[in-house]
Formats: structure tokens, C-alpha cells, sequence
């Protein structure tokens, strides 16, 4: 291994409250509102193909113009008691929320920067308000802090000469003291969520951000922060120059998810997803394809089956709502949760072989494993497959409770008939398992 003073300081996962409580949550609930919600992917009658919060860099969106759309910054409509009740009722536990995106607009009246809700139409602090709300509806509140700050004077993307490391050094003040801030003004949250640290000025200074993790931990100890936010010494970023994952859990699934467990090496990690194909501001027009309920319930139930967690994104538009596509996926979701949440929350990698049927979810530190199918054969017939030493005693579909009789085929080996082979959405199977070296044998075992 290389020497490394700023690469990984922690081998494995933490293993503290903090992190076990981030870890049962499972499913987060993302929130990206700005002033790009204003012009939300259209300017003079035309349409930006990017994604709505990156407008400021489309070349027909003068810098200028989009400077100044905090004047009219004015979300009459906003209601985070509303917001937070419709994440509660979606079965969300976690949510996260743009503080300051790339473009640097502050959704709290910051006292180091002009460019925040205190000089918009608004005026008044957003945050607390939606921390307050989620945090009465039992969500704990995660936020979402871009290094990348276009309106910053100071902010370099790389550092080219001495007037720039000058430059790069107040930027770096600047940080530290609005992340200072913002856990002195909101101290319940639970963590921070680092984004916009791929430019050359910030992966150059591992020190920095190494330091900066170790200032945000001392603040707030316990405090939850992924693998965005560091760089070790030689640039390296996620993973160090030993393919050792700096800060608390893999951050780099974005709009993608692992394949198989193999590709987690073990660490927390957690995925974040748009419903388009790839917008996470307020757009409004939606491009591609946008994912139905039973699209996002296979990609959190298979990020559980993964050890992970998966966090859903919505873009709420400049007056304070949502639009029509995404209350409807937060009502179609929570139908789904209400009956089956207790596959997700606290659910980890089961260890079975995977079938094609769907994905196993162990219920942390039990013998309590989920089938959740999204695919029933033409059969009907479920295969089951056990680990040496385990046995089924008890199978049962999760929503009805109506007992399941598996039948052995082999070693180890069952299949669950499913009473009906037609389901709109999937379906939990519950199955309690014993696991040693002399243990009885299993109910559904034939005496031999
Ligand atoms: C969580 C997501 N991360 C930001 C982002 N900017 C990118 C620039 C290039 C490639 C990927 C990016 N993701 C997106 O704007 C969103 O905030």
C-alpha cells in the first residue's frame, strides 16, 4: 500500500448509532429546488436539453439573466408541512435538500453571501421551516451542498497562478464558514451531502477537504458524510489510492445502481435517481422515458437486497408545488410501503443465491428473510435455494398473511407455489429460516 496521510482513516464501515440509523432508513426522499426551477428548462421560447439546474450553462441563458432570477424567487405556495406529510405518507425516512446547488443561490439567509433568499422576493429562511416539518413527521434531514459556486468571485475550478490559490484559499473560508453556519443554525440534521468536488482545484487539495471532514465531524460528531466530499493527497477521489472508501458510505451511484453484490466490496453505499431520465431540478418538459412505481419500487427493493440505500428525487416547481407526475408517484409508492415496508426499513444483503423471480432482503440481524417477486414464472413455481445448514420453518405472503407451503425439491432446495400467477405490483413473501450446525430440521423437510 502507499503512504497516505489524507486517504482512508477507517477501515469497513462504521459501526456507530449514527451510521446503524442511517443504514435502517433505506429509503430517502431527495429535493432539488432552486431559481433554476423558475425558468425550469425553457428560456425565450426555447428548450434546454441539459438538466434544468445546470441552465446557467446553456449558451442561450446569458449569465446575466440567470444572475438575476433571485428577484423574482417567490414560492407563495410553498408548504413543507405538506411536503413533509406527502415523503411520510411515500414511506420515506430520510430526505435531502439543496442548500446551494452549482449555482450558488443559498435556500437560507446565509450572513456570507448576498446571493440567498434573504435578498429574494421571499425573504424568509426555507430550511428551517422544511427541517422543522420533516423532522415532526419522524424524517430526519440530510443537506445537499454544492462545492462548484458560479457566483462566487473567489470559486476557481482549477488554480492556475498565485492570484488564484489566493483566491482558492478565501473560497475555502468561505465554505468552512457557511458549513459552520449552517449545522449552528440546524442542528438536528443528520448529515451532509457533498456534491460538485470533481474540479481539479478541489481534488487537488486532499489536505483540505480531509481537514474540512474532520471540522464537520468535530462540530457535529456523529454526523453522516459520503465519498463526494474528499480527495486524498494524489487526487484520488471515493476511493483512495488504496481502494480504501474515504467518508462514510459509497456516494458515486448516481442515476445508476450496482449489478450484483460484488460490486459494493462490503461498504454502505447509497444510489440516487431522477424519475426522468436525467433531471433533478424542476424541468418543464419532461424528455424520455419517466419511471412508473413498480420501475422505482424494483430499484429500492433491489438497492435493500444490496445492503444499500436509495433516495428518489424530486424537483419542486419556483411557487412551492409539486407536479402532477411526481404526487402521483409519492401516492403510488407510499400504497406499496404502507403494506411492505417492513421488507425495506432495516433490510440487508440476505446471502442466498439470487433467482430471477426478484430479490431476498434480510431483515437486520434476524432470520427473517423477504422475497420480494417482481417476476413469477410461467410456472407459478418460486425456486428457493438455501445456504448450507438453513432451513425453512415458516413461509407466508406478507400482505395477507396467508400461509405458504414450500415444497422440497432437493437439497436445500424448495419451491414456493404462488396461489396466482397475475400481480400489478410485487409481491412480499416472508420467510423464517433456522441456521446451525445441529438444528432441527426444517418444518417443510420430509422425515426420513
Ligand atoms: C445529484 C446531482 N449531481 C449534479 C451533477 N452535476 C454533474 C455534472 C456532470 C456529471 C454529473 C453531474 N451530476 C446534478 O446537478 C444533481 O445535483
Amino acid at each position: 500500500t502507499i503512504a497516505l496521510i489524507h486517504g482512508a482513516h477507517r477501515m469497513g464501515n462504521r459501526t456507530d448509532a449514527d451510521m446503524a440509523r442511517w443504514r435502517s432508513l433505506r429509503f430517502g426522499q431527495f429535493i432539488h429546488w432552486g431559481l433554476y426551477a423558475i425558468p425550469g428548462g425553457e428560456w425565450n421560447g426555447k428548450t434546454y436539453n441539459g438538466a434544468a439546474e445546470w441552465i446557467r450553462s446553456w449558451k442561450e441563458m446569458p449569465h446575466e439573466d440567470y444572475d438575476k432570477l433571485y428577484r423574482q424567487f417567490n414560492p407563495v405556495n410553498f408548504n413543507p408541512q405538506q411536503w413533509a406529510a406527502q415523503a411520510k405518507s411515500m414511506g420515506a425516512k430520510y430526505m435531502i435538500i439543496t442548500t446551494k446547488h452549482h449555482d450558488g443561490f443559498c435556500l437560507w439567509p446565509s450572513k456570507y453571501s448576498k446571493y440567498t433568499i434573504a435578498s429574494s422576493p421571499w425573504k424568509k429562511d426555507l430550511l428551517g421551516p422544511m427541517i422543522e416539518a420533516y423532522n415532526k413527521a419522524g424524517i430526519d434531514v440530510h443537506l445537499y451542498f454544492s462545492i462548484i459556486d458560479w457566483n462566487h468571485p473567489d470559486y476557481r475550478a482549477s488554480l492556475k497562478n498565485a492570484a488564484d490559490s489566493a483566491a482558492g484559499k478565501r473560497f475555502q473560508v468561505f465554505v468552512k464558514n457557511q458549513l459552520a453556519e449552517l449545522l449552528q443554525r440546524y442542528p438536528t440534521i443528520k448529515g451532509f451531502w457533498f456534491d460538485g468536488t470533481w474540479d481539479d482545484s478541489w481534488k487537488n487539495d486532499g489536505a483540505f477537504s480531509d481537514e474540512l471532514e474532520q471540522y464537520l465531524q468535530s462540530l457535529h460528531p456523529g454526523l453522516v458524510m459520503g465519498s463526494r466530499l474528499r480527495a486524498d493527497e494524489k487526487g484520488a477521489r471515493h476511493f483512495d489510492s488504496n481502494g480504501r472508501l474515504m467518508g462514510d458510505y459509497e456516494q458515486g451511484w448516481e442515476r445508476k445502481l450496482p449489478a450484483t453484490i460484488d460490486d459494493v466490496h462490503g461498504n454502505d453505499w447509497e444510489a440516487v435517481m431522477t424519475v426522468p431520465e436525467n433531471q433533478w431540478g424542476y424541468h418543464a418538459k419532461w424528455a424520455g422515458h419517466v419511471k412508473t412505481v413498480n420501475e422505482i419500487l424494483e430499484m429500492l427493493v433491489k438497492s435493500v437486497s444490496l445492503n444499500g440505500n436509495f433516495v428518489l428525487n424530486f424537483g419542486p416547481k419556483a411557487d412551492g408545488t409539486y407536479r402532477t407526475e411526481e404526487q402521483q408517484l409519492m401516492t403510488g409508492i407510499g400504497q406499496w410501503m404502507k403494506v411492505n415496508g417492513d421488507a425495506i426499513y432495516n433490510g440487508t444483503y440476505a446471502g442466498f443465491e439470487k433467482q430471477d423471480w426478484g430479490y431476498y432482503i434480510r431483515k437486520a440481524g434476524t432470520d427473517s428473510v423477504y422475497m420480494v417477486v417482481f417476476n413469477i414464472p410461467v410456472s407459478g413455481s418460486l425456486r428457493v435455494k438455501l445456504p448450507a445448514r438453513t432451513s425453512l420453518t415458516g413461509a407466508s405472503v406478507l400482505q395477507s398473511n396467508a400461509t405458504l407451503t414450500p415444497e422440497l425439491i432437493g437439497r436445500n432446495e424448495y419451491f414456493i407455489h404462488l396461489p396466482n400467477k397475475t400481480t400489478d405490483s410485487p409481491v412480499v413473501i416472508l420467510l423464517k429460516t433456522v441456521t446451525g450446525e445441529n438444528k432441527e430440521k426444517g418444518s417443510f423437510e420430509k422425515a426420513k
